[in-house]
């Protein structure tokens, strides 16, 4: 599994080793010198995840080489734990690293470069002055300084991966701390129905007819993942989180339940604001335009549907959850991208 796989969790010294073997290697593929090439060969070398191996062994054969979308697609699967790549708060401190990496990968890579281009000016010369020493000394000479600057861009890369390894399992720690949050939702960073619950039954009571709870589902969420992909569809979800997120008035509270389905608390609120405020989303969402991120495509017209209910007289919390679903049903049934409530 990815996210047992620690990335870079070696020593310098190790480090050093391993990426002293994956550079000849990647030259002798002619793979590009691109910070997800480094990371895969890195981890290949190392022999320490056998189904990536067998992943990047099976494009070799069938590609001779291991092409940039399948190298983006090894390093997302096998050494970017998930979370990495979407937990929005995480963003920063997660560009700021590949930036990085990206910077000392160039450098690193231009060395090399430089290296290989010596080396093929010293074979030529080789051929035409094997008989004079004075240049065959000197050649001898730039070699060596070649090779002493290629080594010294190498033992600096190895240190920023060491460093790299470092400030990843900081990041780790977070998300699993996150983890062990079990009222969070580790996918949009918003409650789960259990932290939606717990809210719920401390709210109701003091609630005057004037608790209203929003069930938002995403339409046709099953025909996304089936037309653009699972991982376009999560990435929906994600999305759908944030722009809620970003809408909610003050004495608000939103958890993700499950799938594309959200529970929006309001409190203080009667029911013709509540559903006024769920109209507003349902446009809201209707009126984006959603372009996935990794592959640029546009996606259709996404809409929700949302149930809306107020708590009523002694009402019991669960009273008020089976209603709103109710009202979302009804919704879906009525054509969808639609609101519903009781008069
Ligand atoms: N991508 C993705 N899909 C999910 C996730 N959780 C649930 N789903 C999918 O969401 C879909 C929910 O199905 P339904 O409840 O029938 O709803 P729907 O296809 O959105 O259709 P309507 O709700 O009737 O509009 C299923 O296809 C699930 O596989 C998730 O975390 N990621």
């Amino acid at each position: 599994m990815a996210a047992e796989v620690p990335m870079f969790q070696y020593n310098t010294e190790q480090a050093n080793k391993l990426m002293k073997s994956a550079i000849p290697l990647m030259a002798k593929l002619d793979i590009p010198p691109t910070p997800y090439n480094y990371g895969i060969w890195y981890e290949y070398v190392s022999n320490r995840t056998p189904k990536l191996n067998q992943v990047v062994d099976q494009a070799l054969r069938r590609f001779g080489s291991l092409p940039a979308f399948v190298s983006k697609e090894v390093f997302n699967e096998f050494l970017l734990p998930e979370e990495f790549q979407h937990a929005h708060q995480r963003d920063e401190s997660f560009k700021h690293l590949t930036q990085h990496l990206e910077t000392e990968t160039s450098s690193v890579s231009s060395e090399i470069a430089q290296f290989n281009n010596t080396i093929l000016l010293t074979k030529k010369a080789l051929k035409h002055y094997s008989n004079d020493t004075d240049q065959l000394a000197r050649l001898a000479m730039l070699l060596e300084q070649g090779a002493f600057k290629a080594n010294q861009a190498i033992d600096g890369y190895s240190r920023t991966l060491a460093n790299t390894q470092e400030e990843l399992a900081a990041l780790r720690s977070e998300l699993l701390d996150a983890k062990k949050n079990t009222e969070l939702d580790v996918m949009t960073l918003l409650a789960n129905e259990k932290g939606f619950e717990r809210s719920l039954f401390s709210l109701a009571p003091a609630a005057e007819d004037d608790l209203s709870l929003l069930l938002v589902d995403i339409d046709h969420l099953g025909a996304i993942n089936q037309d653009y992909g699972i991982k376009v569809g999560t990435s929906l979800i994600r999305y759908i989180a944030k722009l809620l997120l970003n809408n909610l008035p003050e004495n608000s509270f939103i958890a993700r339940l499950n799938g594309g389905q959200f529970a929006i608390l309001l409190s203080e609120t009667e029911l013709s604001i509540a559903a006024q405020f769920a109209e507003t989303l349902r446009h809201q969402v209707s009126i984006q335009k959603i372009r996935y991120k990794n592959t640029k495509v546009l996606l259709r017209q996404v809409t929700v549907s949302i149930g809306v209910a107020t708590l009523v007289g002694d009402e019991s919390p669960k009273e008020l959850v089976e209603r709103a679903r109710h009202y979302l049903l009804y919704a879906k049934r009525t054509g969808k991208n639609n609101i519903a409530h009781h008069e």
